[in-house]
């Protein structure tokens, strides 16, 4: 059954390839789901075990009430490996999704081998920003936002020639909980790594998209504060390679993998 119950809080997720390969564990932005990761995991799972979820507030999963904090988050997913008896993978997030990958590289490192951190950055935005979104998702729900949430995720290329594609992402965002969606914004108003991530030692690339709205290069770069860690801008991408672009973001993970020994 591809749900399960953590603490009490309903959680979607899909598990794929080989039992006993090495894992990888895909982690999903800001009003999106674990389907933004599909493509790339089709290129991933005849040879990784590929674990992606719907956070909490999204997709399948619950929205419980109240605002959410990274502990809340990282219980999910540490409760979500606990039953799916994956000890130990790469990490691999987008936006919130990379910034709770970087939670849990602090708060777990026995559980991260490797970490990938797409357009992401160890704090995102400011509180007044944050506070004005949960506002409004709160008071009129997303659809008022849908339009400059789709500029900030998607390239203008993207935009102007995949109409259909765009269409159905923005209907993704539109179906996403309203009050999942802030209480999430809460997490992101209220969170700040940049003290911390320094202490990361697990292997570490960072991937920005220099058409990126929501997570500008500069902001991305500032996950470089993590020792060793690789720095890669695709050109012409926005805020979710996954889906624009997925077999450059491949192509990098792939790379990466083979250096750091993981794949
Ligand atoms: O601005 C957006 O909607 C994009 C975004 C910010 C944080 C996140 O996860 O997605």
């Amino acid at each position: 059954m591809p749900f399960v119950r953590i603490s009490g809080t309903l959680l979607h997720y899909r598990l794929t390839g080989p039992e006993g390969a090495p894992p990888l564990v895909f982690v999903n932005s800001l009003g999106t789901d674990a389907r933004i990761w599909d493509a790339l995991i089709a290129t991933f799972s005849d040879r990784f075990r590929c674990l992606s979820y719907d956070k909490r507030g999204h997709g399948l999963s619950d929205a419980p009430e109240g605002d959410y904090t990274l502990d809340d988050h990282l219980n999910d997913l540490e409760g979500l490996l606990d039953e799916l008896r994956l000890d130990e993978g790469t990490v691999i997030g987008v936006s919130i999704g990379g910034l709770i990958a970087q939670g849990l590289a602090l708060r777990a490192p026995h559980r991260v081998a490797a970490l990938v951190l797409c357009c992401t950055a160890p704090r995102m935005g400011d509180a007044a920003m944050w506070a004005a979104r949960i506002e409004t998702a709160r008071s009129k729900g997303l659809e008022s936002m849908a339009d400059p949430v789709m500029e900030r995720w998607f390239s203008p290329d993207f935009r102007r020639h995949r109409p259909d594609e765009l269409a159905g992402w923005r209907n993704l965002f539109l179906r996403t909980n309203p009050l999942g969606y802030a209480n999430t914004c809460a997490t992101l108003r209220d969170t700040d790594l940049g003290a911390d991530i320094a202490q990361i030692r697990a292997p570490t690339l960072i991937v920005a998209g220099d058409a990126d709205l929501a997570a500008p290069v500069e902001l991305v770069r500032n996950c470089t504060a993590i020792p060793g860690s690789r720095f890669e801008v695709l050109d012409g991408i926005g805020h979710i390679p996954s889906i624009e672009q997925p077999a450059r973001l491949a192509d990098l993970i792939q790379d990466f993998l083979k250096e750091a020994d993981h794949g």
